[in-house]
């Protein structure tokens, strides 16, 4: 059974069907990268899923539930984490202090901070163990590098309980060790996670996914393993614009 699955999705924005009667489905565990040209649809895809952007038709089912007319909020805590290209993560904060911000039920700041003891910074061990930020726990967020403060954010998501969890090009702007470390990383996640990630770096799609999907012009164009998408000449003529 699929952890995610999509069917027929559409979206239209004024005259432009920018994700045209979509349809997959992603397994618990699995790390789907979803590829394609300029404007094929990949981010409204992820905004769809996540509640950013509500569709025009279809459905988007997550563990046997259906959210596609759910708020973003709700899709969230019932475990659909998006990861954004610019970072939200409080800079003034400790690593661990972000995270028990993230964790918290309860809105508000204070109240995660208050009780964040030192016994209640363990619980957030495991979870930094998972991005390799254990040793980095009491640095303020605003002094980690550009590679720790993506992980921290995906830690964030973890100690919200996404189980999901939709990233946008995540190694934009890394150097290549950090996107090397990313990949390690995503593998790691995905013995506990489910990841969909839109990438235009295909070393690192090489290195990390299970499966891809490409799009074009808000539809599905392929799917299959980076030798059959790479072989795939409808793939070759999408991205040479023919
Ligand atoms: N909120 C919006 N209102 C109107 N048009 C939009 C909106 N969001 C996206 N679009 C349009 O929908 C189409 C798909 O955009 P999208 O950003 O999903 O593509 P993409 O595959 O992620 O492209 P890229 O690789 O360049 O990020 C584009 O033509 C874009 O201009």
């Amino acid at each position: 059974m699929s952890h995610l699955q999509v069917t027929d999705l559409r979206v239209d924005f004024g005259g432009l069907r920018a994700v045209d009667g979509l349809t997959f489905g992603v397994k618990k565990g699995e790390i789907l990268c979803l590829l394609g040209p300029n404007g094929a649809g990949k981010s409204t895809t992820l905004d769809l899923i996540c509640g950013k952007t509500q569709p025009t038709g279809g459905s988007v089912r997550f563990e046997d539930v259906e959210i596609s007319r759910m708020f973003e909020f709700e899709r969230a805590r019932r475990g659909v984490g998006r990861k954004f290209q610019v970072p939200s993560v409080y800079k003034e904060l400790t690593v661990a202090e972000n995270l028990a911000v993230a964790q918290s039920r309860k809105p508000g700041i204070w109240h995660a901070l208050t009780r964040l003891s030192h016994s209640g910074r363990d619980r957030f061990e495991p979870i930094l163990e998972k991005v390799g930020l254990e040793k980095r726990a009491d640095v303020v967020a605003g002094n980690l590098s550009h590679g720790e403060t993506q992980w921290l954010e995906i830690a964030m998501l973890i100690a919200q309980d996404s189980r999901l969890i939709l990233m946008d090009e995540p190694t934009a702007g890394m150097t290549i060790q950090e996107t090397a470390r990313t990949a390690e990383i995503f593998r790691t996640l995905s013995k506990s996670h489910t990841l969909i990630v839109v990438e235009h770096d295909m070393s690192f799609v090489r290195t990390v996914a299970d499966r891809i999907i490409v799009m074009n012009r808000g539809a599905l164009l392929a799917e299959g393993s980076i030798t059959e998408i790479e072989a795939n000449e409808d793939v070759k003529t999408a991205y040479l614009g023919h």
